[in-house]
């Protein structure tokens, strides 16, 4: 059982109608569709693009700690100096080996850059240019905003509408659409009576194994092991838009790629500029308050999800949840259980 020392009480420095949060919303968006955008802080201003779709602002680019450490470079958020040339950042950024040359510690621009690639579900490269060049009408948002996104973002899960769906696993549940003040959606299927000790699986969306029925993961077996025990003995699957640990479907896609190369998956999220782990358990934590849970029967074979949600404020005893092994996902479950501590 692991047990909570109370809410995380720790106000967000942001709410969602503050002009920097909306800033950072639209930062967001123009970085996916691959545009650059100013960040400012105090009266330092540089222009930002992503290495994987923007154009190329100079030789100058953000690295995180994660793909410095990866590089041989110390693990802190760094900024590279190479030629500006998309080949040669691209490696830099992204490929399995790369010489890097000069380089230095990042501040605090340069952290949100990154973190702003992240939410855009781009690698955390990003070029850097000159504010003064910027083209009139670019958007600009401010670092320590970028920096404290995501912690006002998980406060603003609201349900928007619900309606009972039979499941071919056996009962109908009444599904619920959560969305934030960014669109992100929580679906909750919830089975039966919820009351105190409810079981709940809080599962991360894998487009490859809950959809296509791939055999890299264990994913579709444990979403379909988990609906199967909610029919039968009530609870709750919260299905959260996490995909690939938190990277997005392009990035896990990269990450499968250095794989295939001999990579495993910590190592290959790691390698693209990513902690092995990119998740946050406020959203979930947060639509479980609202169902009115704060003690729950977690299915879950994952310690660091039951703690993710324990630092929620909900009490979580975990229970396990075990998927077939197959010869194509036993590497992907070894690695779960001898780097990431899965109970397996
Ligand atoms: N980055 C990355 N994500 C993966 C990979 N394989 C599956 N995923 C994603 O991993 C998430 C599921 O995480 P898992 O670590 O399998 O399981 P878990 O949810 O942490 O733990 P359990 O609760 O025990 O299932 C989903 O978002 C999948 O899209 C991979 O090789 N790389």
């Amino acid at each position: 059982m692991i047990r909570t020392l109370g809410p995380n009480l720790s106000a967000p420095h942001l709410s969602a109608n503050d002009p920097g949060f909306i800033a950072v919303h639209r930062a967001i968006g123009e970085i996916a569709a691959g545009r650059p955008v100013i960040i400012r802080d105090g009266l330092q201003a540089v222009l930002a693009s992503p290495i994987d779709g923007g154009p190329i602002l100079s030789g100058r680019m953000t690295l995180t700690a994660a793909r410095a450490g990866y590089l041989g470079l110390e693990p802190a958020p760094t900024v590279v100096e190479a030629e500006p040339d998309r080949a040669v950042l691209s490696a830099i950024a992204m490929a399995d080996a790369a010489d890097v040359g000069r380089h230095m510690r990042a501040g605090s621009i340069a952290n949100a850059a990154s973190e702003l690639a992240k939410m855009a579900e781009r690698v955390p490269a990003m070029t850097l240019g000159s504010a003064s060049s910027a083209p009139p009408g670019t958007l600009a948002a401010h670092a320590g905003d970028v920096l404290s996104f995501r912690h006002a973002l998980a406060a603003t899960q609201r349900p928007i509408a619900s309606a009972p769906v039979p499941l071919a696993a056996g009962a109908t549940a009444n599904v619920t659409a959560f969305r934030n003040a960014i669109g992100g959606t929580v679906t909750a299927v919830v089975v039966g009576d919820i009351d105190r000790g409810a079981l709940v699986r809080v599962h991360s969306a894998c487009v490859t194994g809950d959809i296509l029925g791939s055999l890299k993961c264990d994913c579709g077996a444990q979403l379909r092991l988990a609906l199967g025990r909610i029919c039968s003995e009530g609870g709750i699957v919260l299905y959260t838009a996490q995909e690939g640990r938190g990277i997005g479907l392009a990035n896990k896609l990269r990450a499968y790629a250095l794989q295939d190369k001999g990579l495993d998956t910590v190592d290959a999220n790691i390698a693209l500029g990513f902690h092995d782990d990119e998740r946050d358990y406020a959203a979930a934590g947060n639509v479980l308050a609202q169902l009115g849970l704060s003690s729950i029967r977690l299915m879950t074979n994952n310690p660091t999800k039951a703690a993710g949600l324990a630092t929620q404020g909900i009490s979580v005893e975990p229970v396990p949840l075990i998927g077939p092994v197959t010869p194509d996902n036993e590497r992907y479950l070894a690695t779960k259980k001898t780097r990431s501590g899965h109970h397996l």
